[in-house]
């Protein structure tokens, strides 16, 4: 797939947060890159009023709090921010859409794109649903000859529950935009280093034979963050931390992790697999999801602030910024293995990981250095911070006697004197700019994640008793997600205990 010539990227949105903190410098770094297409235009859209050069200047602003020191470039930064046009409109109002195309026109005669289009929608998700529909209505979702393609990337959520998923896929989409048009961004799948998954298990033959119930006694995935809700607190109290993360993120990590091996590494391929774990994710029953779910909420700790206590949230709410819980996968390879799985926010540091466990040896014929018994076998893939991989195997001390400990065998990205990109959102723009769809979200995996998690939403919205545990700002969650794991005799590993190599570094 080609670079295309010429392009003009419409972002609905374009006045808030996701814009200002990631796209604007993920544009920018392929502009750097000498990614982008020779004729590039971005019409930021959104109600706020701002004339070209005052939205010129507010990115400019912002690209120098965003990027790093050593990829600000001032006469760089100052030749992007000309690229940047700016549209004031209501997207929800379908009038306004009579205005975008003259204003699209205008634009497309200046750096002559051909009518190559691509809306990326970065509002709130409930705005996901018309803005496809409003496009249409005005001729602004069909391809013209052969260079003025159309493509539209959504933002996730995708959707609020299976029903409204079912909706926006089969009615708002599949009536403006054909499903190689759409590109569901989940932006975890553009991190290298989930996309590195693929390669330890592919690319290795040491890895696959042990990679399933035969061997491995749990898998444990982490997303945790240090921070709370921030300036999106409207969006969040109504979003939660099921919708936010679990259901897209978290899953995706789960799908990586548990897939068959895709035929190729194709579009479809790859996509039939992720949709293939989707669909074979247990159903939970009522008792599951008392017994196997835990969610809480940030509550007040020294000089952090309680959930309720931020801007534009509830000051009731029972919205989760917490979810630990446990998954099977009913399938050969799976069958029997939990998946336990926690994203929470306000927790003690910010990491991404995944740690399989291995099942401990039947016997172990040795002493065990300092009282402390090795563990089974952990992988342990790090996605952020300190991208890396650790094994963790059992030697002897060296010396008189037998005593053995657990060591740590590493790999830091570190080592290769290049840090993986810290932004997905580089490599998942030129994907769509290219036209690539294989790391976006296809419609029936998305629907099946739905499928799966929607019965969750339902019962806490049905089960008003069921707790959402408070838990102090800056701790790792509730210690009822403990509890959960103790049934199966193991635990949370908290980052910072496990990892042994000083190059992995923790925060706490
Ligand atoms: N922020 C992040 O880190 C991430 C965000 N996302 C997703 O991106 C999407 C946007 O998130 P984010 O940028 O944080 O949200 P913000 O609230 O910061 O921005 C929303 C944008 O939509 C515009 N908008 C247009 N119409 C409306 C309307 N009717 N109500 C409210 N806003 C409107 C707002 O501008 P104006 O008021 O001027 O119209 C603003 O530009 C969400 O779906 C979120 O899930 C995904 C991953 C990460
Ligand atoms: O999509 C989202 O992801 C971020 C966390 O992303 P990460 O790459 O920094 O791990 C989360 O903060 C946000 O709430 C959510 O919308």
């Amino acid at each position: 797939m080609d670079k295309p010539k010429s392009m003009i990227m419409v972002i609905f949105g374009a006045s808030g947060d996701l814009t200002r903190r990631k796209l604007m410098p993920a544009l920018y770094l392929l502009y750097k890159l000498k990614k982008l297409p020779v004729n590039f235009a971005v019409l930021g859209v959104a109600r706020t009023q701002y004339t070209d050069e005052e939205y010129r200047e507010r990115i400019n602003l912002q690209l120098h709090r965003f990027l790093k020191a050593e990829d600000l470039n001032e006469s760089l930064i100052d030749s992007f921010v000309n690229m940047l046009h700016y549209f004031s409109m209501d997207p929800s109002n379908p009038n306004d859409y009579l205005h975008l195309q003259p204003k699209l026109l205008e634009l497309d005669t200046k750096i002559e794109s051909g009518e190559h289009y691509l809306y990326y929608l970065a509002t709130p998700p409930s705005l996901y649903g018309v803005i496809p529909q409003y496009l249409k209505n005005v001729g602004l979702n069909l391809d013209k000859g052969v260079r003025g393609k159309k493509r539209i990337v959504v933002e996730k959520p995708f959707g609020y529950n299976l029903d409204s998923a079912l909706e926006l896929n089969n009615v708002y989409y599949k009536d403006a935009f054909r499903e190689d048009q759409i590109f569901r961004i989940d932006h975890y799948l553009g991190k290298e280093t989930v996309q590195n998954i693929m390669a330890l298990r592919f690319a290795n033959s040491i890895f696959e034979p042990v990679w399933n119930r035969n061997y491995i006694d749990h898998i444990e995935i982490t997303a945790v963050e240090n921070m709370g809700v921030e300036q999106r607190g409207g969006y969040f109290d109504e979003t939660g931390t099921l919708r936010d993360m679990v259901q897209n993120h978290l899953i995706q990590l789960v799908a990586i992790t548990a897939m068959e091996p895709p035929m190729a590494f194709n579009e479809d391929s790859f996509r039939d697999e992720v949709a293939k774990v989707y669909q074979s994710l247990t159903p939970l029953t009522e008792k599951d999801m008392h017994e196997h779910i835990v969610r809480g909420q940030y509550v007040a700790s020294e000089n952090k602030k309680g959930y309720r206590e931020e801007k534009d949230v509830d000051p009731l709410s029972r919205t989760e910024t917490y979810v630990a819980m446990k998954l099977g996968i009913s399938n050969w390879r799976w069958n029997s293995v939990p998946f336990y799985i926690r994203t929470g926010k306000q927790m003690p540091t910010k990491v991404s990981e995944i740690i399989v466990h291995f099942k401990p040896t039947p016997f172990l014929l040795f002493n065990c250095s300092d009282k402390q018994c090795p563990t089974a076998n952990q992988l342990i893939i790090r996605i952020l911070p300190d991208e890396g991989i650790v094994l963790k195997f059992t030697m002897k001390v060296p010396g008189a006697g037998f005593e053995v400990k657990q060591v740590a065998m590493d790999f830091s990205y570190k080592s290769l004197g290049s840090l993986p990109s810290e932004d997905a959102y580089v490599r998942l723009i030129e994907d769509c700019m290219i036209g690539d769809p294989t790391l976006f979200t296809r419609s029936d995996a998305v629907e099946a994640s739905w499928r799966f998690f929607t019965p969750v939403l339902n019962f806490w919205e049905t089960h008003p008793e069921i707790p959402v545990y408070g838990y102090p700002a800056g701790t790792w969650g509730p210690k009822e997600s403990e509890a959960m794991m103790q049934e199966h005799g193991v635990q949370w590993i908290n980052p910072c205990k496990n990892l042994t190599n000083t190059d992995l570094y923790c925060e706490l």
